[in-house]
């Protein structure tokens, strides 16, 4: 199965983006919780347009990462923007979200809570997102009715609802059936072709980290920093198995030792 879309890998300011400043930019980031040092010395800067990929080992500080740049957490040493806005102070409010669990609304539908951050209702863009999450049908049931991996849909369906600029992902495959996460991975690169948002998405898995990324950034653990950043130099539309991604995933494995 490969990507769909053909797309010029050169980054591109998406609407309204201020094109001086990067979409993402972590300097000298640590973030402790007491004595557990999540993230140190983290640089990071993504360009917007750019879809990059993080991966590390369990408790690296990836959904860490996440939490600071979407402003909850706000106790940390170091810089993070977004589009040259302190996260601190408002970032922007063009980011779309998707948490590693759900937190689906439960009392409303699947359409009411990917519909929850549109300012009106949208019924059509709505029900295109829950078909193309794979959800047709399910567009009048309740979260307790949904399995775990089609609850993951849905919040991605709710994070891409808006059509943010800046999109951050925790492991949103990570409940999803081989074949499906592969149908989900292409729905997010048709989606990143279309509307060309800044992506930075976090993962444990090396081969999706190396099908979606332009980068791969590797995260050691104790503490989590990075270990090393990988381009993908490898043309989009991709094949899974094409052979310029098998050193890339070879990197990514040696440069987390394993
Ligand atoms: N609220 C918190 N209070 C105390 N420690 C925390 C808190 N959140 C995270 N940590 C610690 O910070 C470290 C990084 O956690 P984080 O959840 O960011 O890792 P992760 O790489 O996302 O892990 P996983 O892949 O398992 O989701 C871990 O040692 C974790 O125990």
């Amino acid at each position: 199965m490969s990507s769909t879309g053909d797309r010029d890998l050169e980054p591109r300011g998406g609407d309204g983006a201020d094109s001086d400043q990067p979409a993402l930019e972590v300097s000298a980031l640590r973030k402790a919780y007491g004595d557990t040092v999540a993230l140190s010395d983290v640089d990071l800067t993504v360009d917007h347009g750019e879809f990059v990929t993080v991966v590390g080992p369990s408790g690296c500080g990836k959904s860490t990462l996440l939490r600071v740049l979407t402003g909850l957490e706000e106790r940390f040493e170091g810089r993070a923007e977004i589009d040259g806005s302190d996260v601190r102070e408002g970032g922007s409010d063009d980011v779309g979200m998707v948490f590693q669990e759900p937190r689906l609304l439960p009392w409303a539908t699947v359409r009411e809570n990917v519909a929850v951050g549109l300012d009106g209702p949208d019924d059509g863009r709505v029900d295109d997102l829950v078909s193309q999450v794979g959800l047709e049908g399910f567009g009048d049931t309740r979260p307790d009715e949904l399995s775990g991996g089609m609850a993951q849909r849905v919040s991605l369906a709710r994070g891409l609802a808006y059509e943010p600029e800046l999109l951050l992902l925790d492991e949103p495959f990570s409940a999803l059936d081989a074949l499906t996460k592969y149908e989900q991975q292409d729905f997010l690169l048709e989606v990143w072709n279309r509307l060309e948002p800044t992506v930075l998405l976090v993962t444990h898995d090396v081969e999706e980290a190396a099908y979606l990324g332009d980068r791969v950034v590797v995260l050691g653990d104790q503490p989590g920093t990075v270990e090393r950043v990988i381009d993908v130099a490898v043309d989009r539309p991709r094949e899974r198995t094409a052979d310029g991604l098998v050193p890339v995933r070879e990197s990514i494995t040696d440069a987390l030792g394993v």
